[in-house]
């Protein structure tokens, strides 16, 4: 078998509703992301000869994915009131909602789908909150 790793990171605010301390205040992370894909095969012809996947692809479709969520707010649906959310916006503020609670677990599974269905062969995916605590999502 034949694996590469790439990552790649972001700078963003976000809370946990519903969490009894001090993650419940809106509070900020440089989020890393490491994506590793695997495959028994490398390509036979064309410039990524010997390559399991040029590693620029790779990296370039998690950048993309990571520049979406940089310097943005994200927010789990259905955790701020409709005046916050409106007065933020009114701000310019760029907010991101997602359909789970943004931990560190949720995103391993998030990226590990998006990255899937940009057609890499994703064997695991890391997502490192802090330098010391990351969530892993394998299939
Ligand atoms: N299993 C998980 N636990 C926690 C998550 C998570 O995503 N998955 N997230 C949080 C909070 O987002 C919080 O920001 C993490 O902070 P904390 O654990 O306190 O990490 P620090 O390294 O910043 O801790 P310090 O004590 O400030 O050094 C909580 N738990
Ligand atoms: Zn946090």
């Amino acid at each position: 078998m034949y694996y590469l790793k790439t990552e790649s990171s972001f700078d963003s605010a976000h809370f946990l509703k519903g969490y009894n301390g001090k993650c419940r205040n809106l509070h900020g992370h440089r989020w890393r992301v490491v994506v590793e894909i695997a495959a028994d095969q490398l390509k036979d012809e064309g410039q990524t000869r010997g390559m399991l996947v040029d590693f620029s692809d790779l990296k370039n479709a998690l950048e993309d994915i990571c520049d979406d969520f940089d310097h943005s707010l994200i927010y789990e649906k259905g955790s701020l009131k409709g005046a916050t959310i409106a007065a933020l916006q009114a701000e310019e503020f760029r907010m991101i909602e997602v359909g789970f609670r943004p931990t560190a677990e949720h995103f391993s599974k998030y990226f590990y789908e998006l990255m899937s269905e940009k057609g890499f062969p994703i064997h695991r995916v890391e997502v490192y909150e802090t330098p010391n605590n990351l969530a892993a999502y394998e299939e």
